[in-house]
């Protein structure tokens, strides 16, 4: 039987309808808008329409959304003068630095300037730790989005084996925390798992995180399983053309799966509407002056 697939565009317009009435409250409440910060350093085509789609999505929200366009050969320093400035600005709620940085620029020191307050990629190993803790405050968002899409899937968490193939800081260990925090028994597998099908196949949910092109085939899956499919991945269509497919062979696992995410249409849409969400929180937590 074919499996219902799990529409994440359609689910982030519902998320971002909830944060779009979560704004006008905070707005009415505190008399300014949830600031939102975009930084992206360089010229990469994706990457500016990624920035750009971001700046967007948060100005349609009602948020104050700002884009920095920076040239790949900005110094360091000067990456993190901007990222100090926007830490000490009042009006800014949210500092996302768009990934990947120029190889010039060391990625791990400019992520750790982040006020840990305005993480809202979660990616600081203050938010890392806490959420490992059991203490979550802002939590990475792809995996928030992940597991949104499993709330719609009506899957039952409690109990279940949850195999995550990839064990990224951005997706694989936070998904798994919190697949952990809802009772899941949960596998991080990787690319250097031994016998990765056999494991997979033992999954009643699996979310594929590793960035390798359809590797998750109908082999790797249990009839029944739920299937979250995190990939993007750009490979050529054959018509001198490239596509987006994910890390899971969608045509052959969807003959298997009770549920699954389209690629694209999926997990990619939910990573930019639960960005906006933890906007919203970082906002709040501010505002009540909590952080
Ligand atoms: N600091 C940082 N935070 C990020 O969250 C971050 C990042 N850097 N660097 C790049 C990756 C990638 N990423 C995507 C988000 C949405 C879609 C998305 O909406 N994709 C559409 C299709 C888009 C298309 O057609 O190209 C979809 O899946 O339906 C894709 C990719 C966030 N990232
Ligand atoms: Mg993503």
């Amino acid at each position: 039987m074919a499996a219902r697939i799990l529409d994440g565009k359609k689910l982030a317009e519902t998320v971002r309808a909830e944060v779009r009435e979560g704004v006008t409250a905070f707005k009415a409440k505190y008399g300014r808008a949830p600031g939102l910060e975009v930084i992206l350093v360089g010229d990469d085509p994706a990457s500016q329409v990624y920035t750009r789609n971001k700046e967007k999505a948060s100005n349609e929200v009602g948020m104050r959304g700002h884009l920095h366009v920076l040239p790949a050969s900005t110094p360091e320093d000067d990456v993190l003068a901007l990222v100090q400035r926007l830490n000490a600005d009042e009006a800014t709620d949210g500092i996302l630095v768009q990934l990947p940085l120029p190889k010039s620029i060391r990625e791990q020191r400019i992520l750790d300037a982040v006020d840990p307050a305005k993480d809202v990629d979660g990616f600081h190993p203050i938010n890392a730790g806490l959420l490992a803790s059991g203490r979550p405050r802002l939590v990475p968002c792809t995996p928030l989005g992940c597991m949104r899409l499993l709330a719609l899937a009506e899957v039952p968490l409690k109990g279940a084996h949850a195999v995550v193939v990839g064990r990224s800081n951005i997706v694989g260990k936070p998904v798994a925390q919190l697949l952990l925090a809802e009772h899941a028994t949960v596998t991080i597998a990787h690319s250097r798992t031994k016998d990765l099908a056999a494991l997979c196949r033992e999954a009643d949910v699996l979310v594929a995180a590793v960035g390798k092109a359809e590797l998750v085939r109908g082999n790797f899956v249990k009839p029944g399983a739920v299937v979250i499919d995190v990939g993007i991945n750009r490979v050529d269509a054959g018509n001198g053309k490239t596509k987006l497919v994910g890390d899971v062979a969608y045509a052959e696992v969807a003959e298997i799966a009770s549920a699954i995410t389209p690629v694209p249409g999926g997990v990619g849409p939910m990573t930019i509407a639960y960005l906006l969400q933890n906007t919203l929180t970082a906002a709040h937590a501010r505002a009540a002056g909590s952080t």
